[in-house]
Formats: C-alpha cells, sequence, structure tokens
C-alpha cells in the first residue's frame, strides 16, 4: 500500500528519509497548473501576493533554463468581486461572464508580475475542441513550443467564455495533463490549497498524507472527495487525481501540493504526492485525447460482430456492423461505439455525418463502393482513429 505521513512533516516516511524526488529536479520543461483557490483571498479577491510569489519561483526555475508553462485557473473566481456577486454562479452564462472579466485582471497580475523578473507573459486560451481536432491541437503545439523558444511564460486556461455545457473540460486539472502530453513534459505540478492527497477528508483528523501513488493499488480505499471549504474550485480531489491518472499515462510524473511548497516540490523536495509514471508505450496525442478530452457528439450502436471485431481484433469499423445512430454529429466528430445494450466500447473520430450512415448501415464496403462510388469504401472509423474505452 501507500506510505503515509502526518501533515506539515516532509521528507520522513514511515521513519524512513525520502530521496530527493530527481525527477521533478531534473525536469527540463515542466507544467505548472493552479487552482482558483489557491489564487483567491478569503473575502474573495484575487490574491495578488501569492500570484507575485508564484512568478518568483517560476521565474527561478525559467533563469535555470528550465521551460515552464503555467496553467492557471482562477478567471471565473477574479470576476466575481468586479460584479458584485459573493459566490460562483450556478448558470453557465453569467460564470462565462465573470471569467471575461476576470482573466483579463488576472492575466493582468501575472504579466506584471513575470515583469519584475524580464519574462513575458503569454495568454492561451483552448477549448476542449481545440484538442480533439488534429489541425487544432497542432496549431496549439506549435504556438506553445514557440512560445517557449521565445522565452515568454505560456499562461493556458480553458476558453470559458466560448465554451459549452457539452465542449467543456470544466476542469483545468485535466487541461494541464493534457498540455503536459501536448508538449512532452517532462513533470507536472498540481498546485491546490491542500499540501498532498490524504487518505481521506483532510479536514477530518485522523487522516494521513499519501506520499506516493505507484498506481491503481495505492488508491483503493482511499477518500477522494469534492471541492474545498471554500468551494471556488470546481473539481476537488476527484479531477486532480484523474489528472495525474492521464499524465502518468502519458508517462509524465505528477506530484500534486499546496501552491506554498511550490518552489520544494520543483526542487524536487518530498512534499506533497508523487504520482509515479507508468512505464509503458506513451500513447499517441489523438488517443489520450480522444479518451480524456472529449465526450462523444452522438452514439454508433454496433452489432455484437463489430463490437468483438473493435475491440478484440482492434479493427476499423465498417459500415456493415453499424445497427443505429444517435444524436447529430459531422463528419471528423468524436463519436462514442456503443453496443446494443448502450454500453461505450470506444470513441473514434467518425468519418461521415450522422445523417449519411443509415444510407450504408449494414452494407459491405465493396457493394458501397459499387453503389455508391469509391468514397464510400470509407470505413465509419478508422481504427487509427478510435481508442477502446474499458467499462
Ligand atoms: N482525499 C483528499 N485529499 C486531499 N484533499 C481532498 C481530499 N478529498 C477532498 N479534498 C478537497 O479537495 C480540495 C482541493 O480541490 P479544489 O477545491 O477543486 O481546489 P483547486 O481550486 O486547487 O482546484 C481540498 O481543499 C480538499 O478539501
Ligand atoms: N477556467 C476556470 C477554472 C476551472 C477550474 O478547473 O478551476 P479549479 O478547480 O480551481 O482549477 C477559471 O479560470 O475560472
Amino acid at each position: 500500500m501507500y506510505s503515509a505521513q502526518s501533515e506539515g512533516a516532509t521528507g520522513v516516511v514511515d521513519g524512513q528519509v525520502e530521496p530527493v524526488r530527481e525527477v521533478m529536479a531534473q525536469a527540463r520543461r515542466v507544467v505548472v497548473k493552479v487552482g482558483s483557490s489557491s489564487l483567491t483571498t478569503p473575502d474573495g479577491h484575487i490574491d495578488r501576493e501569492r500570484i507575485g510569489e508564484l512568478a518568483d519561483v517560476l521565474a527561478a526555475r525559467r533563469a535555470q533554463g528550465i521551460e515552464v508553462i503555467l496553467v492557471s485557473s482562477g478567471a471565473v473566481a477574479a470576476g466575481l468581486t468586479p460584479l458584485g456577486l459573493s459566490r460562483r454562479p450556478q448558470d453557465l452564462a453569467t460564470q462565462q461572464a465573470a471569467a471575461s472579466v476576470g482573466q483579463g485582471l488576472l492575466v493582468a497580475h501575472y504579466t506584471a508580475a513575470f515583469a519584475r523578473h524580464g519574462l513575458t507573459a503569454a495568454q492561451i486560451l483552448l477549448t476542449a475542441e481545440d484538442m480533439t481536432r488534429r489541425v487544432q491541437y497542432r496549431n496549439a503545439q506549435r504556438t506553445l513550443t514557440r512560445l517557449l523558444d521565445i522565452g515568454a511564460v505560456p499562461i493556458v486556461n480553458e476558453n470559458d467564455t466560448v465554451a459549452t455545457h457539452e465542449i467543456r473540460f470544466g476542469d483545468n486539472d485535466r487541461l494541464a495533463a493534457l498540455v503536459a502530453h501536448l508538449l512532452r513534459a517532462e513533470a507536472l505540478l498540481l498546485l491546490s490549497d491542500v499540501d498532498a492527497l490524504y487518505d481521506g477528508n483532510p479536514s477530518l483528523p485522523g487522516t494521513s498524507r499519501i506520499a506516493e501513488v505507484r498506481g491503481p493499488a495505492d488508491l483503493e480505499g482511499v477518500d477522494i472527495g469534492g471541492t474545498g471549504k471554500r468551494g471556488v474550485g470546481t473539481g476537488g480531489m476527484v479531477t486532480k487525481v484523474e489528472s495525474a491518472r492521464i499524465a502518468t499515462q502519458a508517462g509524465v510524473p505528477t506530484v500534486l501540493t499546496s501552491a506554498a511548497n511550490a518552489r520544494a516540490a520543483l526542487e524536487g523536495e518530498p512534499v506533497g504526492t508523487l504520482f509515479s509514471p507508468v512505464r509503458r508505450r506513451r500513447p499517441s496525442t489523438r488517443q489520450l485525447w480522444l479518451a480524456h478530452a472529449t465526450a462523444g457528439r452522438g452514439s454508433v450502436v454496433l452489432d455484437p460482430g463489430a463490437v468483438r471485431a473493435v475491440v478484440d481484433e482492434h479493427a476499423s469499423l465498417l459500415p456493415a456492423g453499424v445497427v443505429r445512430v444517435e444524436g447529430e454529429f459531422g463528419a471528423g466528430d468524436p463519436v462514442d461505439l456503443r453496443d446494443e445494450d448502450g454500453r461505450i466500447v470506444a470513441r473514434g473520430l467518425v468519418n461521415y455525418d450522422s445523417t449519411e450512415i443509415p444510407d450504408l448501415m449494414g452494407r459491405s464496403t465493396r457493394w458501397l463502393a459499387r453503389e455508391m462510388g469509391a468514397e464510400y469504401e470509407r470505413e465509419i472509423v478508422h481504427r487509427d482513429d478510435l481508442v477502446l474505452i474499458k467499462a
């Protein structure tokens, strides 16, 4: 099981001194994600001191030649007070209004804070769609890489004002893991208002810090809960653990700790919780995107033979195995592949509009090519554009 120690202690677990975390200390490209709860004061204002401290820590890494990408939440939280709101609104439109006010303020503070170190801050706003569509994520990748080349500090957030419920990431923890993978970062640091993952709600007595998570077995029995008491964050520990899972599956070691521990974590001190990378083949960017960044726009329902072919033989989905289409989608959209009981077995980028598929269902590709033209010989979903979703 996992090693644990009580809050506040550093470096000593089960009586043993933890070694410096070489993976963090030696990472040459690091994604750092900071949550709303760390960036706002208890009375709801943006915490300029915290932004200044974070910029100091990141600038110090930058001065050592380490590339740093900051994924910062806080746009909604920063927009509340200027709009006369006392708490995070429930409806999406007001959240988006608050984000559009707050994002400008947030980036202005970062710009000033990094400028004190002679560094230029750059704003990057991404939607879930940017992470799904090949052309868009390649663009994002190129721009981010160029910014790093020219020595700027990219500050990434979700493009809250244009995202709708259907295409939202909804949490920057997951976005940070995807950005880490997109940029082949060597480490991911998740900063929150809690100093580590605990084996239960840390506000309750008797819970212990989990120093390292080496795999899912180390999380068995751990009570992973929702947002902190201030209620400004969105996903709580659930999305942080999910983020760590995405990153470590992509081979990126991840540390979760408090913003106050940022410097120590980046220098490799054994603070917070380390999620060790899973040693296996790095998934392609698209596979990771499909599995974690997207929700299907609609569904294609498969007969049992097609389910077997897709799941067991990693085959492409052909028109012959499709029995039904659900929802509306366009060619190139992500869709869920379901069995006839409604279970999602895979997700993939579809080659046809939802309106075209009913005419193709149940037909062999040879028949389609002969009767409808060579362009209809293509798969419904090519196997390279498909990831299996485990139940
Ligand atoms: N097992 C756990 N270990 C640590 N923190 C937990 C756990 N379960 C729930 N939490 C809560 O998760 C909160 C952090 O998530 P959140 O409020 O979304 O912060 P952020 O704004 O940093 O994303 C902590 O304040 C803590 O109260
Ligand atoms: N894009 C939103 C942040 C959403 C989010 O993930 O918040 P958090 O849980 O504080 O990291 C904002 O800037 O307010």
